[in-house]
């Protein structure tokens, strides 16, 4: 399930922090982000020059309309501006009780900068209740440790924030998680305390040497909540949450935002993992690649072999000398359909492939009590020549790389250029007399049109056009290559029947797969 996760927070326009961050946040780590906006400020990464409180009752007319409609799976609070703002969103947390509730009890910016109002730390103190997790950075926990009577005392040894830490825990009924971001030294340690349970979970970690700090606390406090929502389990979610945190740290200064402190890169990880690249449909790839072999596919049509075939012009001899090689292809081109049916990956595949093979020996037999029986000519019983021999090659060595997708990438063509052949020969596209019963090569011409073959091509184009739609950007090159290579040996196939009366095709010439 995709957690569902409202960020209820101010905006921050440079992108750092905020709700630009919590949204960032909640979908780097796989939930689907949603935000309420409390306050817009007017910041970048030096500091906050501006900060605008729209009305309270709008805040209340956002949150009443996410909730109306849609199941929120946990709530991220962030910048509450004021005692109004935060009595709103208590309110409307009373009303609709969200699952998971994390409090980042934002008062002030690493800047300096006040981000709530001073006389409204008493509503926040009266929100704490209302959360399941409250993560406030050293200077926070400070406040909230404190009585309101005199200034916080901001711990200064991670001994003094656990102790703080506790005596929030046990006050206010809430887990915080105590964050060492703020504190000197080369760690940056986190410990979740739990008066309620008398438990403290250490979170280790070494400081990352960066500039790139800004927004870490809602960065971190949205993960955690879209995290928790995922798996229940508190310690799981903030361990997931500061692994991610810690990576997106690393690469904050490499996207050179601002001169301050600039902010996280949230994606880090996902792009470093090819999360950037968009995945074509099956119909894309298809569209594509048979767009791919255009200029190929109208060499094939411009042969003398085809047109030859298809007017009835075309002599015996080397009419048979085709068939011939396609015999030995068949024989071959069997054996490595046989291999994509033991390659393939799903029991549809296994089938279809074998049953291929199968068809292709029935093919090669067809031939050879047919057309090749013993009174055909001596074209007929040629071996198999350079073009047949370097189609079946590339086909041969697809198979032995034991890759099941890039193989039936290179078995397509020899499916998918056929059929459109016979499809637009038995329309009359290459002229009248390819209809014609008394055309000599008739029954040959009708086994291009076969109606079972054309169901077969467009299995195969599926099988192709799936595995490639699922594939990596590079695996599915490596298909595409093999593809457009095969597609080359077909020309070749074609032409070769003929290549001493006419000029080499330019694209038949180097052929590699
Ligand atoms: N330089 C750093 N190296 C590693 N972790 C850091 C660093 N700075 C902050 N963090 C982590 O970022 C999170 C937010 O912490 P902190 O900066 O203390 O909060 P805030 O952003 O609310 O001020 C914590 O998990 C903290 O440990
Ligand atoms: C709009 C807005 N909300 C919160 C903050 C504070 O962000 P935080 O993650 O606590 O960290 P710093 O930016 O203070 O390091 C903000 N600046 N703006």
């Amino acid at each position: 399930m995709t957690a569902r996760v409202l960020s209820i927070a101010g905006s921050d326009p440079s992108g750092g922090a905020g709700i630009q961050a919590d949204l960032k946040s909640i979908s780097a780590v796989g939930g689907y982000g949603m935000a309420a906006i409390t306050a817009l400020t007017a910041q970048n990464t030096r500091g906050v020059r501006a900060v605008h409180v729209p009305p309270a009752g709008f805040l209340a007319a956002q949150l009443d309309a996410i909730s109306d409609d849609i199941t929120i799976d946990a709530v991220k609070l962030g910048m509450l501006a004021n005692a109004e703002v935060i009595r709103t969103v208590a309110d409307w947390l009373a009303r609709t009780r969200p699952p998971i509730v994390v409090l980042d009890p934002v008062m002030v910016a690493t800047s300096g900068d006040r981000l709530l109002d001073a006389d409204a730390e008493s509503a926040m103190r009266e929100l704490l209740p209302l959360a399941d997790l409250v993560t406030p950075n050293l200077g926070e926990l400070a406040v909230l440790a404190g009585s309101g009577g005199g200034p916080p005392v901001v711990a200064t040894t991670w001994a003094e924030a656990i102790a703080q830490a506790e005596s929030v825990s046990a006050r206010y009924g809430v887990r915080v998680l105590a964050k060492g971001g703020h504190l000197a030294g080369d760690a940056a340690p986190d410990a979740l305390v739990d008066a309620a349970t008398a438990t403290i979970v250490d979170f280790g970690g070494e400081r990352i040497a960066t500039t790139a700090t800004h927004g870490t606390g809602c960065s971190l406090s949205s993960a955690i909540a879209t995290l928790a929502a995922e798996h229940g389990d508190w310690p799981a979610a903030i361990t997931e949450a500061r692994r991610w945190l810690r990576e997106s740290l690393r690469h904050g200064e490499a996207l050179g935002v601002g001169g301050g402190h600039g902010p996280v890169n949230h994606f880090a990880g996902l792009w470093a993992r090819g999360g950037t690249r968009t995945a074509p449909t099956p119909a894309e790839v298809e569209a594509e690649w048979w767009a791919g072999i255009a200029d190929l596919r109208h060499e094939i049509d411009g042969l003398p072999f085809i047109r030859g075939l298809a007017d009835g012009s075309l002599e015996r001899e080397p009419f048979l000398g085709y068939l011939a090689q396609d015999a030995h292809y068949l024989r071959d081109y069997a054996r490595v359909l046989a291999e994509a049916s033991r390659l393939a990956p799903d029991a549809a595949g296994q089938a279809f492939w074998a049953n291929s093979a199968h068809g292709s020996i029935i093919g090669e037999l067809e031939l050879h009590t047919g057309w090749l029986g013993p009174e055909a000519g001596t074209a007929a019983s040629a071996p198999p020549d350079a073009t047949t021999t370097a189609y079946l090659d590339h086909l041969l060595a697809s198979a032995q790389r034991g890759d099941h997708a890039v193989l039936i990438a290179a078995l397509l063509p020899c499916f998918w250029i056929y059929t459109d052949l016979g499809e637009r020969l038995a329309a009359g596209e290459f002229g009248e007399a390819a209809l014609d019963p008394a055309h000599p090569y008739a029954s040959w011409l009708a086994t291009y049109a076969d109606p079972g073959f054309t169901v077969a091509t467009r299995e195969a184009i599926g099988f192709v056009t799936r595995a490639a739609a699922g594939a990596t950007p590079e695996h599915r090159e490596r298909m595409h290559r093999a593809f457009v290579a095969s597609a080359r040996h077909e020309l070749a196939f074609f032409a070769a029947p003929l290549a001493a009366a006419s000029a080499t095709p330019a694209s038949a010439g180097a052929v590699t797969a």
